[in-house]
């Protein structure tokens, strides 16, 4: 395993690629604590995501989540998912850009709208997504996903798999990658 100080494993992706849930499930499988930055905000406002895109604007909300995201990578050491869009912010990529040089594990759950509709239902919670949650998705999707790939040291397609499959998939892929590395796993 790795000597990286920061988290074991950093989850990225859209909203409904399974980030939170396929977190609780890593978690699990390998007796790690999980943490995720989207409860991190809302415990520092004291309200739901959602209220404070309504009430403070999202901004506020960004400039919570790179404080969460900062805070996370310094000193949780197990499991940690970010919010869909954290990615986003500049610090926050050269953050995960050097976690991922030291030979941190970035991981991007990707999805295909037909499979990621279903499971986030597309309600209030996000309220990115209201309006045509269809055509934000698609559309956030797009204009993310270059940046999902490029800050990821790993992907796994999410489609057609429970999320303790798709924790089983991860494991997999990070002992092959250990293995090409010429570490014994
Ligand atoms: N691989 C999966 N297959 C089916 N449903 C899933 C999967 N991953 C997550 N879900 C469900 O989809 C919803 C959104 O998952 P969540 O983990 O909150 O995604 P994210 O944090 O990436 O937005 C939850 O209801 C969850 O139970
Ligand atoms: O994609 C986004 O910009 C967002 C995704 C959400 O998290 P999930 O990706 O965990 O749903 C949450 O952080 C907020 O609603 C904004
Ligand atoms: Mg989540």
């Amino acid at each position: 395993m790795s000597t990286t100080p920061g988290p074991r494993i950093v989850l990225v992706g859209p909203p409904g690629s399974g980030k939170s849930t396929v977190a609780l499930a890593l978690g699990e499988r390998w007796q790690l604590a999980v943490r995720d930055t989207d409860s991190d905000v809302e415990a520092t406002a004291g309200k739901a995501i959602a209220e404070i895109f309504v009430a403070d604007g999202e901004p506020v909300f960004r400039a919570l989540e790179r404080d969460a995201v900062r805070v996370a990578l310094e000193e949780h050491d197990g499991v940690l998912a970010l919010g869909g869009g954290a990615v986003l912010d500049e610090t926050t990529q050269e953050l995960l850009t050097a976690y991922g040089a030291e030979g941190g594990t970035v991981v991007f759950l990707d999805v295909t709208l037909a499979h990621a509709a279903p499971r986030v239902g597309f309600n209030q919670a996000r309220p990115l997504l209201l309006g045509n949650p269809r055509a934000q998705w698609q559309a956030l999707m797009e204009a993310r996903r270059p940046v999902y790939e490029r800050l990821a040291t790993v992907r796994v397609l999410t489609d057609g798999h429970r999320p303790a499959d798709v924790a089983e998939l991860i494991e997999q892929e990070l002992a092959v990658l250990r293995r090409g590395e010429g570490n014994p796993s």
